[in-house]
């Protein structure tokens, strides 16, 4: 911060408001503080009495908190982003389409150890729609040093993208639905309609939904007939639990495919299983998808639906925000649950 006279000031950054009172009509601010100085402001500066002022001088090696909110949001946005017009050192990131927010954690973690800076963002793979605020990036001080941007730019470098929505792909679902009760007409199937309903809202749909009994050979059987008919994702449902009729695990084991993960740390979706045949994803989905609003379906389905390969630690860090509170009206995604992955 300097002191200048004020017909030396154009170009240079205001340190403070400057307030005009005219009696009897208006006081107020003549000029906010982060005011970049232009030639036809000095002489109403004069005018207000300022014939020296406090600025930030902004040279090479300087940035406008403005310019630099702006870098520093570029830096970090990927695909499926827009940004909205820096204002007050801060630049704010929308989605520009539907689809999975990604958040590079440990890249955000290494801008924001970097003084002066801050950037917020939403929670990583949650569905967002077009518009949605994902991300603000804030400079704190009105003018910042230039090395700085670009040590934030060479992270968005290493790491790109730190932010980014990834589309979803329409996939043609194949549905396996277990439970001897329901295969011999004891009860009317409602997963079935669940599970149309959560696809469809995800630009997905049923290719055909097949019925079996808890049998083991059945299920295997089923499987593979969808996968002839060109599922490019299956799922079974129920049958995932303890009982002796509970043999979709098995069932999906018999079938040959890879298993990623039987149990997962998510409440509901405890008895949830992955496996993979080839590039296809089989999902084994237990009684609670089809009962509660959201479980174990809303944190996985999305991230395979945007072309993400689940392992085993995926599923193992859903743990952390993995406990769904069960709220008389859901809210999610806009809740804790599945935050911690
Ligand atoms: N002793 C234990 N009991 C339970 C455990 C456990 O670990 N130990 N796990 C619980 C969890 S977690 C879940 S989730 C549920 C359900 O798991 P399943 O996937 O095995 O579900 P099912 O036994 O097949 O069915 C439960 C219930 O839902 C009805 N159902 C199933 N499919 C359909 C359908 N397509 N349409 C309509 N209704 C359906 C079924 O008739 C049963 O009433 O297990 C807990 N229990
Ligand atoms: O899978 Mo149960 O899967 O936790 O409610």
């Amino acid at each position: 911060m300097k002191v200048v006279p004020v017909y030396q000031a154009e170009g240079m950054v205001l340190c403070h408001d400057v307030t005009e009172i005219i009696p009897g009509k208006r006081k107020g601010k003549a000029f906010r503080k982060g005011h970049v100085i232009r030639r036809d402001d000095i002489p109403r500066l004069l005018t207000i009495g300022k014939e020296n002022i406090y600025v930030w001088e902004v040279n090479e090696q300087t940035l406008h908190e403005n310019d630099a909110a702006l870098r520093f949001a570029q830096a970090i946005a990927g695909p499926g982003l827009s940004l909205a017009e820096a204002s007050e050192g801060k630049v704010e990131i929308t989605a520009s389409i539907r689809g999975l927010l990604k958040i590079n954690g440990e890249a955000l973690e290494r801008i924001n150890d970097i003084e002066q800076v801050a950037a917020a963002t939403l929670h990583s793979n949650q569905i967002v729609d077009a518009g949605k605020k994902v991300a603000g990036c804030k400079i704190i001080p009105l003018v910042i040093g230039n090395e700085k941007l670009k040590q934030i730019e060479q992270i968005g470098i290493d790491c790109y993208p730190v932010v980014e929505v990834k589309p979803l792909q329409a996939c043609k679902v194949g549905v396996v639905t277990t439970g001897s009760e329901v295969y011999h007409g004891r009860i009317t199937d409602c997963f079935g309609p669940v599970l149309t309903d959560k696809f469809e809202r995800l630009g997905s749909s049923v290719l055909r939904q097949v019925f079996v009994p808890d049998d083991i050979s059945m299920i295997s059987k089923a499987i593979h007939r969808l996968l002839a008919e060109g599922a490019e994702m299956i799922v079974t449902t129920g049958g995932m639990s303890v009982d002796p009729d509970d043999v979709t695990p098995s069932g999906i084991r018999a079938a040959g495919g890879q298993i990623v993960a039987y149990g997962a740390p998510t409440l509901p979706g405890a008895m949830f299983m992955l496996a993979y045949f080839g590039t296809v994803p089989v999902l084994g989905l237990p009684g609670c998808v089809m009962y509660h609003k959201s479980t174990i379906f809303d944190l996985v389905v999305p991230r395979l639906l945007a072309g993400e390969v689940l392992s085993r630690k995926d599923i193992i860090r859903l743990g952390h925000g993995g406990l769904c509170l069960v709220c008389e009206e859901c809210r999610y995604p806009e809740c804790g649950f599945g935050k911690g992955s």
